[in-house]
């Protein structure tokens, strides 16, 4: 696995921001993608939704067992987002605004600035849509979600 570029937004510490695109739907970020990678965003204009797969590169330790920021139980960390998995690997769902050489406007990223991307996918609805899921333990609104603001409890 290797970086293909740099995700850039304007938040500088872990604490106090975002914990999904859901609380994000304003922030703009860029993605500042390698110059040898250009060519593979031939086609992704058009598309008005992304993924983006990153690296938590300031997780610095796995845990198997994490209280999620919307709950006040230990759950296991496959059953959360949680950054400390064993791959720290991040997703997100965001808007792609526009394109310009190897510079991609985003918005709605909830990541800190400096975060290394791994891949990009673009949303499909015909593939990806889900009309009928469950959530588990997570009962939160998608206003409670928007609302709440990460802590220290995963830095360090
Ligand atoms: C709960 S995770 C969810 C991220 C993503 N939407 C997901 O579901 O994989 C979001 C939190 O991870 C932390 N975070 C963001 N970028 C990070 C990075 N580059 N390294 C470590 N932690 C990060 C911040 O505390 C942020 O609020």
């Amino acid at each position: 696995m290797k970086r293909i570029g740099t995700i850039h937004t304007p938040f500088t510490v872990l604490q106090d921001m975002p914990i999904q695109p859901k609380g994000a739907k304003e922030v703009i970020g860029t993605i500042d993608l390698e110059e040898r990678y250009r060519e593979g965003l031939d086609d992704l204009e058009g598309f008005s939704h992304i993924y983006l797969l990153y690296e938590f590169h300031m997780a610095k330790r796995t845990a198997l067992k994490v209280t999620p920021f919307m709950d006040k139980t230990e759950r296991g960390v496959f059953a959360t987002r949680s950054p400390l998995r064993p791959n720290h690997i991040g997703l997100s769902i965001v808007r792609l605004i526009k394109i310009e050489g190897r510079t991609l406007t985003i918005q709605g990223i909830d990541v800190l600035d400096g975060t290394p991307l791994l891949d990009i996918k673009p949303y499909i609805a015909p593939f990806d849509e889900v009309k009928e899921s469950t959530s588990g333990w997570m009962k939160a609104s998608a206003e409670e979600v928007s609302r709440k603001r990460s802590d220290d409890r995963f830095v360090g």
